[in-house]
């Protein structure tokens, strides 16, 4: 439906006739064999099996559903049969909500020097002891059955930005085959597994890389080789190419982001899921997020400020604290500090997803969309 459909606003002559947005948002429910989940959502990250300085039960408090960890972290340390021999991720960290695992693809070109890409998988040296290690389509799948998430990705190659056509096609290309490489590796029941569709910044590469993982038939479908250092519109444009050929019946998860501005854009592409260390990483040194834009909570400005980060918030960190004591730790280095912090964005973008999915049940999404772009300063 035209959100401006029976809205008395009448467009003065001389603006922009507005272009009826139509929006491809939706609000669905995503059945996994650790619960039902509520889309759109945000998955906090937990890279080495822990959402950094909180605990499984301030995530559950603050009403994670479904977290990140990442297979190429886990595989190097403390290694993936280890955490199988431990029950597996749930039972080693203790989190019985769903749990979602990286195969390993973005961050072996991100971290590690890589040393070398071949049909076979990447061979790479290990960021924690420089010893060289191999990763393939076999291996990662096998590593994330070991871990038993209830969603797990394919192994392909994040196409770094920018990069010329020819490599994003024949990359994207490979990416297609590990892909179905990662589905006869992938014996696992109960357990879906994601493709990842790549195509860099290239219309046409993303719209055949989504037609042939479509045809290869997956239960969800992964969005790679965005948020990469890209211009936004440059990714809102990949999402306008490539969302459309997904099926609507599957779900599609935007990897790596992000900010509120790019979710809310995202979700009017039609993304359900999203993830990103943003929230977290940035809480460390002292960035809070609110609906206006980040508050540097460390700054001299809040020494008196006596009020919380945000006072509508529901946090455990806005409930009880102060800025002026949140700086007072940061500023002291004291751990509570990058916990409250950390608490405040990850409820913020929890809290965030919860409201675009209200508005969303209830036909308002767009104008939800237009209030908060308004007061958001990126
Ligand atoms: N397997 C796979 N995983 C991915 C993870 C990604 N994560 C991103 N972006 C995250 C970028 C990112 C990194 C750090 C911060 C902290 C503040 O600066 C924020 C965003 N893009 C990504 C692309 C892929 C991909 O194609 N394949
Ligand atoms: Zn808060």
């Amino acid at each position: 439906t035209c959100a401006f459909a029976g809205q008395k606003k009448v467009l003065a002559a001389y603006e922009e006739a507005v272009k009826c947005g139509y929006s491809g948002a939706r609000a669905g429910r995503l059945h996994t064999p650790h619960g039902v989940f509520d889309t759109p959502m945000f998955m906090p990250v937990g890279t080495q099996a822990t959402v950094k300085a909180v605990s499984p039960r301030e995530l559950k408090e603050m009403g994670a559903q479904i977290i990140l960890s990442n297979t190429y972290h886990l595989y190097l340390r403390p290694g993936t049969e280890l955490v199988a021999e431990a029950g597996g991720l749930h039972r080693f960290m203790d989190w019985d909500g769903g749990i979602l695992t990286d195969s390993g693809g973005f961050q072996v070109f991100s971290l590690g020097p890589l040393r070398k890409i071949t049909e076979e998988g990447a061979a790479f040296r290990s960021h924690i002891d420089g010893s060289t290690q191999f990763l393939s389509p076999e291996i990662a799948i096998k590593a994330q059955m070991n871990l038993g998430a209830d969603i797990i990705m394919a192994f392909d190659e994040c196409i770094p930005y920018p990069a010329e056509y020819q490599y994003a096609k024949l990359s994207t290309e490979r990416t297609t085959r590990w892909a179905e490489r990662s589905q006869k590796a992938h014996t696992r029941s109960g357990q879906a597994l994601f493709a990842i569709v790549q195509g860099g910044m290239y219309q046409d590469l993303r719209r055949v890389s989504a037609n042939d993982l479509v045809s290869l038939d997956f239960p969800g479908y992964g969005i790679g080789g965005l948020s990469v250092g890209e211009p936004k519109p440059v990714m809102y444009e990949m999402l306008e190419q490539t969302v459309p050929l997904l099926p609507e019946n599957k779900p599609r998860y935007l990897m790596g982001v992000g900010t509120p501005d790019c979710l809310v854009e995202a979700v009017r592409y039609g993304i359900d899921m999203f993830d990103c260390v943003f929230p977290t990483r940035v809480a460390r040194n002292g960035t809070a997020m609110t609906k206006s834009g980040r508050l540097v909570v460390k700054n001299a400005a809040y020494a008196k400020d006596f009020l919380p980060i945000d006072e509508n918030c529901g946090c455990y960190a806005c409930q009880n604290f102060s800025r002026a004591y949140i700086r007072h730790l940061l500023k002291a280095d004291e751990i509570f500090g990058l916990r409250l912090t950390t608490i405040h964005n990850l409820y913020f973008l929890l809290d965030f997803t919860k409201k675009m999915r209200q508005a969303i049940l209830e036909d308002r999404f767009l104008s939800f969309r237009e209030e908060f772009l308004a007061q958001y300063c990126k």
